[in-house]
């Protein structure tokens, strides 16, 4: 059990070696569009499932309320905490509409979607991202693996963060890293005065 525990570690370290190769372009290029998103009054709407749907409320919960710093709230909407919207739209449609429904309610064009799957082949993520296409939104893609179907969805404008692994794990704890990259960049670039 003790080398298993240590495993986990050295490959946990190892991934975000990796990821520090792949990642800071395209997350530097993914906090513009967000950057760009919130100067411009729109808003950031999030969905994954699973650990991917804390990670879409631990975004937005950095947003709405505080990140590392004092400053303003930020609009962000998690689309993976309304249990009546989410029962009720899988019951009566299906649970690859989940997500779907509330961007075709909420988007505006020029929000943003942070899509998050390690996979990047969950159906309800990418019918999310189908709709937020629909609605003129820019996409942030969170994947890992060889970015599933996602991948194929995304156009120029968009950006897509791919952790190199293919295990759910290991990439999920580059996501988050990822998550809080990208807040510690819309803070200091929003707010550059601020203090810690
Ligand atoms: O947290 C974990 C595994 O670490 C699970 O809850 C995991 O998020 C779920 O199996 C998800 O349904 C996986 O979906 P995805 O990442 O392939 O989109
Ligand atoms: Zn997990």
């Amino acid at each position: 059990m003790l080398e298993r525990i240590k495993e986990s570690f050295t490959e946990s370290i190892q991934t975000k070696i990796d990821a520090l190769e792949a990642l800071p372009e395209s997350l530097e290029k993914a906090a513009n569009i967000m950057v760009q998103c919130l100067l411009n009054g729109n808003k950031i709407l999030s969905c994954g499932n699973g650990g991917s749907a804390g990670d879409a409320q631990h975004f937005s919960s950095e947003l709405l309320n505080r990140f590392e710093t004092e400053r303003p709230s930020l609009p962000a909407i998690a689309l993976t905490t309304d249990s009546s919207t989410l029962t009720s739209i899988a019951n009566d449609y299906s649970y690859s509409e989940v997500f779907s429904k509330q961007v075709r309610a909420l988007g505006q064009p020029g929000d943003v979607l942070l899509a998050i799957s390690t996979s990047g082949n969950s159906d309800n993520v990418i019918k999310a991202m189908e709709a937020a296409v629909n609605r003129d939104m820019t996409i942030v893609a969170l994947t890992g693996k060889d970015g599933g179907a996602m991948a194929g969805l995304l156009s120029d404008r968009d950006e897509e963060i791919r952790v190199p692994s293919n295990r759910t794990a290991r990439i999920q704890e580059v996501h988050l890293l990822a998550i809080h990259c990208l807040c510690d960049a819309i803070d200091r670039t929003l707010f550059p005065q601020q203090e810690d």
